[in-house]
């Protein structure tokens, strides 16, 4: 395997110049498909606090488009001015459609359009409910040097695999709620599939 470290490491201003990041690229098994790792020096950082991690898988129609079927689009903008504030990193893993891909993800849309939630519509389509492996990030965050990290979720299952991948995650602070009335079927099914710790208020 070839050893897992940084490729390149540049500054860009993010939000109007609001906001400054560093863009990481990385060499290695798994990074064929270009995952990102972004830093913030954290403008309110606390001295001696872990790191705050957002582990974001894309959402091109939530995150480029604010597409009202998900709440990517919410969690990442929520990612970026708590980690900015905080400091810390989003590794931005290219997992559109939870691994299974953007067209993929149109044709598991098309069905649920139909009626079928989305953990069956992936299976409607001889895909697995979930494809990601978050195991790439644990590399990313070695390479970092970010071995203890504070983890930004409500998915119990990405705190598990960055354990296991040697990762040491000392707290789990969980992302906001991003409900309305367009996604709302989309977060309860995550909530009952898959133990995601989101809460609704009714
Ligand atoms: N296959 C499929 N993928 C989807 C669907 N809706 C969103 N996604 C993808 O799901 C990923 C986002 O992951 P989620 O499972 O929603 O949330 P999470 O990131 O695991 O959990 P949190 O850290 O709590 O946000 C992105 O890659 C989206 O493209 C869908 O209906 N079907
Ligand atoms: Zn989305």
């Amino acid at each position: 395997m070839t050893e897992f470290k940084i490729k390149q490491r540049v500054n860009i201003l993010l939000k109007a110049g609001e906001i400054t990041a560093d863009f990481i690229s990385f060499e290695g098994k798994g990074t064929e498909k270009e995952h990102i790792g972004i830093y913030f020096e954290g403008t309110e950082k606390k001295e001696g606090t872990a790191p705050l991690v957002r582990l974001h898988s894309e959402c091109l129609t939530g995150d480029v488009f604010s597409s009202a079927r998900c709440d990517c689009g919410d969690q990442l903008d929520e990612a970026i001015d708590l980690i900015n504030k905080e400091g810390g990193y989003i590794m931005y893993l290219r997992q559109e459609g939870r691994g299974i891909g953007l067209y993929a993800k149109l044709d598991a849309y098309a069905l649920q359009d139909q009626g079928y939630d989305t953990y069956q519509a992936n299976e409607m389509l001889h895909m697995p409910q979930d494809d990601r492996d978050f195991g790439v990030a644990a590399d990313m965050l070695k390479a970092l040097e970010a071995n203890t990290i504070r983890l930004l979720t409500n998915n119990p299952d990405k705190a598990q695999q960055l354990k296991d991948s040697g990762i040491d995650v000392v707290e789990v602070v969980p992302t906001q709620v991003h409900v309305h009335e367009h996604n709302r079927k989309y977060l309860e099914t995550k909530a009952e599939r898959k133990a995601h710790t989101i809460h609704f208020e009714d």
